[in-house]
């Protein structure tokens, strides 16, 4: 029974031997596989990466991986390392000039991790040339011994010659010396198999395993990479240009702060969260970075005003500003900063002294007690105020206010027109423009505005903001 089992076991033990052929260029490495697989090869050229032989040995499937020998493709062959049970190591014994950079490459090739330890085929070739060292020769000018001791390598050092004798014979001969060393080997393989099979396949999957962290690694700089310029992308695309100029500046002052614009977004956000960021830049340069927000920073102008900016449908709003909603409150709007804000103080300060109440009607509703900010510290600070929509008279709001030219069509296409359309009315020397940015859900930032500055970027979040109700 016991021989049964063995048999069965050795019947389904699948040996397959791979080995690599290295050397430097011109040793004579493909000529030596070729001469080994029975192939007549009247010129080779030299190796460009490298090329399987498939062999066999008593029945062993045998792999040899014939690789360039230049010094650019040397770095290429540490690839191959952990696969191989074995390594066969080509010379060209005629070349002196060339010895001490064999010797080096030899050593770096043995004290590799995943060569150290395994068995060596050093081959001496070219010896039909005159003068060629022979296989002593080898293993004193390239300090051989102390090497494979040092490196536990078994290794067998053998002289050849890989162009057969006999050129003109139509068989081809193997010299014996590659025969002797090449039997060697591969013996050598085949009695320790097991041991040099387990460190092969051990070598083998710590090597995928290394691969597939640097594969993910890769994979998640290119994820972050695109979720980044997909958001630039989106803040291009969205509704916004910064460079748009104000076609008719001049328009009556009495016309300020009339008219009332819908803000809504482009595609009705599913899965995704939106932000919308609102900024500024000076109408008379075209060219300027956006500036700090008119919300919240200085101002040059000398107007004041109210732009009303209203957000549909009020299911929406939540997703689309980053203003908490107050329970009781449908209106809602930006002029309440928190209490730490220097604006907040200021306009603490100032506290109602300055603030004047305008009413605004836009044909539909009146808003009552619209409070104009006044903020003389702030040059005349340009309130914005945004308001949820009244689901009540959906169908008016969705018209421009009565007061607008009559040219303005009933519903501009972007929010960024509307809101430049109302600024182009009310003739404000500055300009405003909303970005609709859709983020992933699990984005920490989507519920943030961002408010330009002249080179940085700051983020508002829900906390900067009060809620207040405009009765
Ligand atoms: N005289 C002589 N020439 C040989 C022998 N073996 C190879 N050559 C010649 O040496 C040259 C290089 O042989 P290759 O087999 O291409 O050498 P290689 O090591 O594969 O070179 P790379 O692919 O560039 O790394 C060829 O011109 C061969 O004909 C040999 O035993 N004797
Ligand atoms: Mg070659």
């Amino acid at each position: 029974m016991g021989n049964c089992w063995g048999l069965f076991r050795r019947r389904n033990m699948r040996r397959h031997i791979v080995l690599i052929l290295i050397g430097l260029d011109n040793a004579g490495k493909t000529k030596t596989v070729n001469n080994l697989a029975g192939e007549k090869d009247d010129k080779v050229l030299p190796t460009v990466g490298f090329k399987a032989v498939n062999l066999i040995h008593k029945d062993t499937p045998v792999t040899i991986y014939d690789l360039g020998g230049g010094p650019q493709f040397r770095e290429i062959w540490c690839q191959y390392y952990s696969e191989v049970h074995g390594v066969i190591f080509v010379i060209d014994s005629s070349d002196f000039s060339r010895l001490d950079e064999c010797k080096t490459v030899l050593e770096e090739v043995l004290s590799h991790d995943k060569i150290s330890g395994k068995p060596v085929l050093v081959l001496a070739n070219k010896q039909d040339k005159s003068g060629a060292l022979d296989d002593i020769d080898v293993v004193e000018k390239l300090n051989i011994e102390p090497l494979v001791n040092k490196y536990r390598c078994p290794t067998l050092v053998e002289s050849y010659s890989a162009t057969p004798i006999d050129s003109k014979s139509k068989k081809i001969k193997i010299d014996p010396g590659l025969r002797k060393g090449y039997q060697w080997l591969l013996n050598y393989i085949v009695r320790r198999y097991g041991d040099i099979n387990l460190r092969v396949q051990t070598d083998i999957h710590a090597e995928l395993e290394r691969r597939k962290r640097l594969l993910n690694r890769a994979s998640n700089r290119a994820s972050q990479t695109f979720t980044a310029l997909s958001d630039d992308i989106a803040t291009q695309t969205g509704f916004e240009n910064p460079n748009f100029g104000i076609e008719n500046p001049k328009i009556e002052e009495k016309e300020l702060g009339s008219g009332l614009i819908h803000v809504k977004p482009l595609r009705k956000p599913a899965s995704v969260d939106s932000t919308i960021t609102i900024e500024s830049v000076e109408s008379d340069n075209t060219s300027a970075k956006p500036r700090l927000s008119p919300l919240f920073g200085a101002s040059n102008s000398s107007t004041s005003e109210t732009v009303r900016i209203e957000l549909e449908p009020r299911s929406e709003f939540r997703k689309l500003s980053p203003i908490i909603r107050n329970k009781d409150a449908c209106n809602i709007d930006f002029k309440n900063r928190p209490q730490s804000s220097p604006t907040y103080q200021r306009n603490n300060m100032l506290s109602g002294k300055s603030s004047q109440e305008r009413v605004i009607e836009d044909g539909n509703r009146t808003w009552n007690h619209a409070p104009t900010h006044v903020d003389t510290q702030l040059g005349g600070l340009r309130e914005i105020v945004i308001t949820e929509r009244d689901p009540g008279s959906r169908a008016a709001s969705s018209d421009i206010a009565p007061s607008c030219p009559a040219t303005l069509p009933a519903r501009p296409a972007s929010a960024s027109r509307l809101v430049r359309r109302q600024l182009e009315i009310s003739g404000h020397r500055r300009r405003l423009s909303l970005r609709y940015m859709q983020r992933n859900k699990t984005s920490p930032e989507r519920a943030s505005m961002m408010i330009y500055e002249q080179k940085i970027k700051r983020h508002m979040n829900k906390g900067d903001f009060e809620k207040t109700v405009i009765h």
